[in-house]
Order: structure tokens, then sequence, then C-alpha cells
């Protein structure tokens, strides 16, 4: 859906970005991630034209982006950024219909939209729909920002840092109403983090930059178990990839149906096989019952099998 061919951006003579060449898929939820200063932020700006790029080829719906006109271009992407950006003298309701508005959608579709959002990001319409950014804190004010970028329905969504300033229960809710709204919709997300255990959470494609340019992408598990070199390696950092990988699995993956259930308190079939490492620990056994969504026992997980999962792909 958007794919780069050998973009090169520099500011004041300093590469940024050099000969990036990457696609990014319809549907799929891309993850951006490296360290600071790597040309993260500067990739995803280039996307949407919020910042120029030097040479190469930006291409958007089979378009290239520069023959695109910049503001119908942004209407199709939202934007969702750490700073938030939020309009000071708006309610929350007005800066999360700012781009409706722009759009010229009904007066009762927008308001419909606006509770739908607030509701969706754990923001109760009746105390925050009225309230103006300064009356909120910035966890909140991160929300809205993530609902104005969302109001639109836009086909691609862009968000650099879009959780930094929340705390980590908070962050993870959002992680997972991000991925809820990706998976259902099937939305084209592009995420820019420096958090590595958030981007193993989230990308379906991960592209690990360093100093301007890709290092390696691909599915989070290829770079777990096959880094290209030793700054991959060391990035995810070497003593945590076994945890890491289990990360990216569910207890569902690996439940021994129909068993008789074992002792124990029972790990859920959604719960990572990374935290249910951490419930063998806790409880010292070997073999823990497993219960569905609706609390029903449907078999055994085995630290044997939890920790073979680690090793064979
Ligand atoms: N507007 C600008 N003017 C001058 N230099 C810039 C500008 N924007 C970015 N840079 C430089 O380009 C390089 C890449 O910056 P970029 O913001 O893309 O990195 P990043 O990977 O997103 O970093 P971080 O994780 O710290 O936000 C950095 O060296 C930065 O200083």
């Amino acid at each position: 859906m958007i794919e780069f061919e050998h973009v090169t951006k520099a500011f004041h003579g300093k590469a940024a970005v050099s000969d990036v060449s990457l696609n990014f898929a319809r549907g799929a939820f891309s993850v951006l991630v490296g360290t600071s200063g790597s040309g993260k932020s500067t990739t995803l700006k280039m996307i949407n034209r919020m910042v120029d790029f030097d040479s190469g080829i930006i291409r958007f719906a089979g378009e290239p982006v520069t023959r695109h006109p910049v503001t119908a271009l942004r209407r199709r992407m939202g934007y969702a950024i750490q700073s938030i950006g939020l309009f000071p003298h708006w309610t929350v309701a007005e800066n999360i219909a700012t781009v409706p508005r722009l759009l010229k959608w009904p007066d009762k579709k927008i308001h419909s939209r606006v509770i739908e959002l607030l509701e969706l990001l754990n923001l109760e319409p009746a105390v925050f729909y009225q309230r103006y950014p300064h009356q909120l804190s910035g966890g909140q004010q991160q929300r809205v920002g993530v609902a104005r970028a969302l109001a639109a329905d836009p086909e691609v969504l862009l968000m650099d840092e879009p959780f930094g300033a929340l705390d980590p229960v908070t962050r993870s809710s959002l992680q997972q109403e991000i991925l809820r709204v990706q998976r259902a919709e099937g939305r084209t997300i592009i995420l820019v983090t420096h958090d590595i255990d958030e981007a193993l959470a989230l990308a379906d494609h991960l592209v690990l930059m360093d100093n301007g340019k890709v290092v390696q992408q691909g599915a989070p598990d290829t770079l777990l178990r096959q880094p290209a070199n030793d700054f991959v390696r060391g990035f995810f950092g070497d003593s945590d990839r076994g945890i890491r990988l289990l990360g990216l699995y569910c207890v569902k993956n690996l439940v021994r149906l129909g068993e008789a259930p074992s002792g124990g308190v029972p790990v859920s079939v959604a719960l990572s096989l990374r935290e249910a490492l951490s419930a063998f620990i806790q409880q010292a056994r070997h073999v823990l019952p497993v219960v569905n969504g609706t609390g029903e026992v449907v078999g055994n997980l085995h630290l044997q099998d939890v920790i073979n999962q680690g090793v064979t792909p």
C-alpha cells in the first residue's frame, strides 16, 4: 500500500534517512523501531509529506505521494503524535471532529462518531465531551489525539510514539484497543516507537532502523530468531531474546486440550507464553490448568512445551 524505493533525506547536509526501501502492506500493522535519531520519525513524516524527501520514490495506493495533493493525502491518513497537538481552544469533541468537519459529515453522524471513539478509548463521554485539553491529564490528551486520528476512518493510520506519556496499564490497554481496531477493520497502521516490547506486541511487520538505514525487517519472530547481525542481536537484548520470543505466542497455541485438569491456579488461553512462564514460576509447578474466555477448563499447559516453543520455530 505504501512503498519506499531508495528514499533519501538529509538535513543540513547530514543524512537522516539513507537509501531506504520498504513496503508497508495494506491491512498490516507495521512498526518502525530503532535507536534515537535513527530516522524513524522522518520516515513516517515523509509518507504524509510533513517532510519532503530529497531522492527516491514513495508511493501510496500505487501513485507517487508527490502526485497526491497534500490535503487530500492527509485526509486519507490519520496522524497521531506524542506531543498531541490538540487545539487548545476547542473542546475534546471538537478536536476529535476535526477531519469529519472538514469532510462535511452531517452533525448527527459526527456526534455519534465522537461518542463511539470516546467510549473506545475509555473516556467517559459525559465527563470528557465538553472539556478542553488543559483540563485533561497527559495520558487523556494522548487518547484524544488517537481518537482524532481515527475519527474519519482513514485508510492509513500513522502514529509516532502515540502512547509515550501513558502509564504501563493504560498503555497496555490502549495497545490492545488499537490492535483490536486494526484486526477488526483491517486498518493499515504504521507506528514509530523506541519501546522494544511495544514493537514486538503490536507488529506484524517490524522495521529496525539505525543511522538512517533499515538494518533488518520482517516478522518479529524472524528478527528475534534470526538476527541479521550483532546490532540486531544487541538491540533486542541478547539475554532477553528467549523471553521476548515467548511474548509473541499465546497459551492457546500450546494447550493440551482435553487433558484431566492439573492442580494450580488456571491460566487463560489469551495469556502470552511469557506471562504463563511467570505463572509457572510463581506457582512452582510444571503443569497448569487452562481456562477459555468463559472460564471453563479446557486442558493443561506444560512448562516443557513453553520451553520448546522458545527453541523450535
Ligand atoms: N527538522 C529537522 N532539522 C534538522 N535535523 C533534523 C530534523 N528532523 C530530524 N532531524 C535529524 O535527523 C535525524 C533523524 O531524526 P528522526 O527524528 O527521524 O529520528 P528518530 O529515529 O525518530 O529519533 P527519536 O527516537 O529520538 O525520536 C536526527 O539526527 C535528527 O537530529
